[in-house]
């Protein structure tokens, strides 16, 4: 292992745990605010880091189209750039490739894409994701996988995690080991349970440190979501991170701790904040509705946020109607900081064996609303 990851606690599936990479620990189960093109919008990473996160999602696909990774790494690597001195996963672009780029092109050992911004022709492999996120500096690095898209046949999905699986290994011998720097594979399988359990044996042949759960939160639903990782998860190594990809609500995070997942990434937090929708624990709250017009109370009068300590609904609502810059900073902020209070609440339930009483009172509050 180049990394170190303990668990102490467990509660029926779920782990509370410790991920200590290079630039630093990780407490598990844990959730990675998104920072595409080396930022999390919106957000300074002094202000990320006050929420609570140590550890934040870059993406391959972004990041060599503009500024590219050589750049980045002649100006220090990801973490410098950016001012983020704590540890960064990245993805390895497959998955940007197929929801953004244009004119793709797959074949057995990569694929051609046209750049979203400029129309550039880029190709990436197993060895250049790898080679790019090495150049990025990234302590979490992502196998290069093709991601099946949804819905898709038994046959389709079969074929698409078996070329994963292929690269998986490409990625594997490609990535260069060094302390505290480590390559995650990514389970594939869509919904078919037999080629979930055919891709963690293939996986677990070749050998990670930590096994990511991708295709999911596909438009399948929460139901065949959790269903899938119940197929999943129990057959990943016990000693070893899980992390479910671009997940999700917080009702699916507390689920999914539920059924075995250590880590997270999701753009819901961030994104929705931009466009004037808090995450709260009475469920989400639309600024934009006209009823916060002339509402002096707090968003949460229990959250700690700045939003919450020194603003008004009637004014989150004014800068949302007015297309304030302010307003997206600080829904930004209340979303990541609602976050993370989640899961240090999840931690600290899997620690005390309460976790079914905390999601029992998670989802009471949320139907409260
Ligand atoms: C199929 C597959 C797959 C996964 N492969 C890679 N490399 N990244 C991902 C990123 C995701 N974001 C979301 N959001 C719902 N799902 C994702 C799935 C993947």
């Amino acid at each position: 292992m180049t990394i170190g990851f303990e668990t102490w606690a467990k509660d029926g599936a779920a782990r509370r745990g410790r991920l200590t990479l290079a630039h630093g620990t990780i407490e598990t189960p844990a959730f990675m605010p998104v920072g595409t093109a080396a930022t999390v919008k919106a957000m300074r990473p002094e202000s990320v880091a006050e929420t609570g996160a140590e550890i934040l999602l870059g993406n391959t696909y972004h990041l060599m189209l503009r500024p590219t990774a050589e750049r980045i790494a002649e100006l220090g690597g990801l973490h410098r750039f950016m001012n983020w001195n704590k540890p960064i996963l990245t993805d390895s672009g497959g998955f940007q490739v197929m929801s953004l780029a244009g004119r793709r092109k797959l074949d057995k050992d990569g694929v051609t894409f046209q750049s979203h911004i400029d129309g550039s022709k880029h190709r990436l492999t197993p060895e250049r994701s790898i080679e790019i996120q090495h150049l990025l500096g990234s302590d979490i690095t992502m196998a290069f996988d093709e991601c099946t898209p949804h819905p898709a046949t038994h046959e389709q999905a079969a074929d698409s995690m078996r070329l994963s699986m292929k690269w998986a290994a490409r990625s594997k011998e490609a990535f260069t080991d060094r302390p505290g720097h480590t390559l995650f594979g990514i389970v594939q399988g869509s919904v078919y349970d037999d080629l979930r359990r055919e891709s963690v044996e293939a996986l677990t042949g070749i050998g990670f440190e930590g096994y990511a759960v991708g295709g999911l939160a596909v438009g399948e639903g929460q139901e065949e979501m959790f269903r899938v990782l119940e197929a999943t998860t129990p057959h990943l190594p016990d000693d070893a991170p899980r992390y479910l990809m671009g997940v999700g609500k917080p009702g699916d995070l507390v689920g999914a701790v539920t059924r075995g997942i250590d880590m997270f990434d999701c753009v819901l937090p961030s994104r929705s904040g931009r466009t004037g929708q808090a995450q709260t624990r009475r469920g989400p709250v639309n600024l934009r509705n006209a009823r916060h017009a002339a509402d002096p109370r707090p968003l949460d009068a229990d959250c700690a946020c700045p939003a919450c300590t020194g603003y008004s609904r009637a004014y989150l609502h004014h800068l949302q109607k007015a297309d304030e810059i302010l307003g997206p900073m600080l829904l930004t902020w209340h979303n990541l900081h609602y976050y993370q209070e989640l899961m240090a609440g999840l931690r600290g339930a899997v620690e005390a064996g309460t976790l079914a009483d905390f999601a029992a009172a998670f989802a009471e509050q949320q139907a409260a609303g």
